[in-house]
């Protein structure tokens, strides 16, 4: 796949995942193909504080499932397991490397995101040399990500505002339930955890975000 493709890919995505090793209860190839059949356009692994190895042999199954499916492969946080991975998208937060270092290590191929929780990094970030996308979050408090702050709706109105081209994502507390407020405040693409990894049926949940995500497109 040529770098200009995975950033259109990333660029008409609408429905991102986040995962950890163990989703589908050990059978993480089972979740993987459930998740991204149902409409799940990126899958990122996020298993804070997995080992390396552990790491790459679970981004091996998520790999082997998005290539069957034709979809992006996300790592967290660590550019070196990018690479390793063969990874398309690399995920990095405010306190994560800093992208240059990243882009550096990657070159122009891999997609890079950005983590915003306020409206001066969300202004950064719509602008930031060699960084792709960028999430806003958290829309809700979520204990996904203990002690964030959410800075609730407000925050994707205002990426809304910018008008930006580069394409961003809202985050933190998202289900079918309240989808339609983010889709409202002006969000076109969604990262979610819980509602897709806790669902008693994986495929179901992304079949039903992905469809109230893209009937708000065009
Ligand atoms: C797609 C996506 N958006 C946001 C995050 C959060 O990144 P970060 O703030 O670095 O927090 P951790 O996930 O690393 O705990 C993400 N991982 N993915
Ligand atoms: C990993 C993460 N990052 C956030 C941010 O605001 O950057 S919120 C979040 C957790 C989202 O999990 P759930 O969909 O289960 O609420
Ligand atoms: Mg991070």
């Amino acid at each position: 796949m040529t770098s200009s493709s995975a950033r259109e890919r990333l660029a008409a995505a609408r429905l991102y995942l986040c995962t950890d090793a163990r989703s589908g209860r050990g059978d993480l190839a089972e979740f993987a193909d459930a998740a991204l059949s149902g409409g799940v356009d990126v899958i990122q692994l996020r298993d804070k504080g997995i080992e390396a190895r552990e790491e790459l042999a679970a981004l091996a199954v998520l790999a082997d499932a998005c290539r069957r499916h034709g979809r992006l492969l996300a790592v967290n946080d660590r550019a070196d397991v990018a690479h390793a991975a063969g990874a398309d998208v690399l995920h990095l937060g405010q306190g994560d490397l800093p992208v240059p270092a990243a882009r550096a290590l990657l070159g122009d191929r891999v997609v890079i995101g950005r983590s915003c929780h306020a409206e001066g990094e969300v202004a950064a970030a719509a602008v930031e040399p060699g960084a792709d996308y960028f999430c806003t979050g958290p829309v809700w408090p979520t204990p996904t990500k203990p002690g964030r702050p959410a800075p609730g709706p407000a925050l994707v109105r205002y990426a809304a505002g910018l008008g930006t081209d580069r394409p961003w994502f809202a985050i933190g507390g998202i289900d079918a339930g309240n989808v339609g407020q983010v889709l409202d405040a002006g969000a076109r693409r969604i990262v979610v955890v819980r509602a897709v990894t806790e669902a008693a049926d994986p495929h179901a949940a992304a079949r039903e975000l992905a469809a109230a995500v893209r009937s708000y497109d065009g």
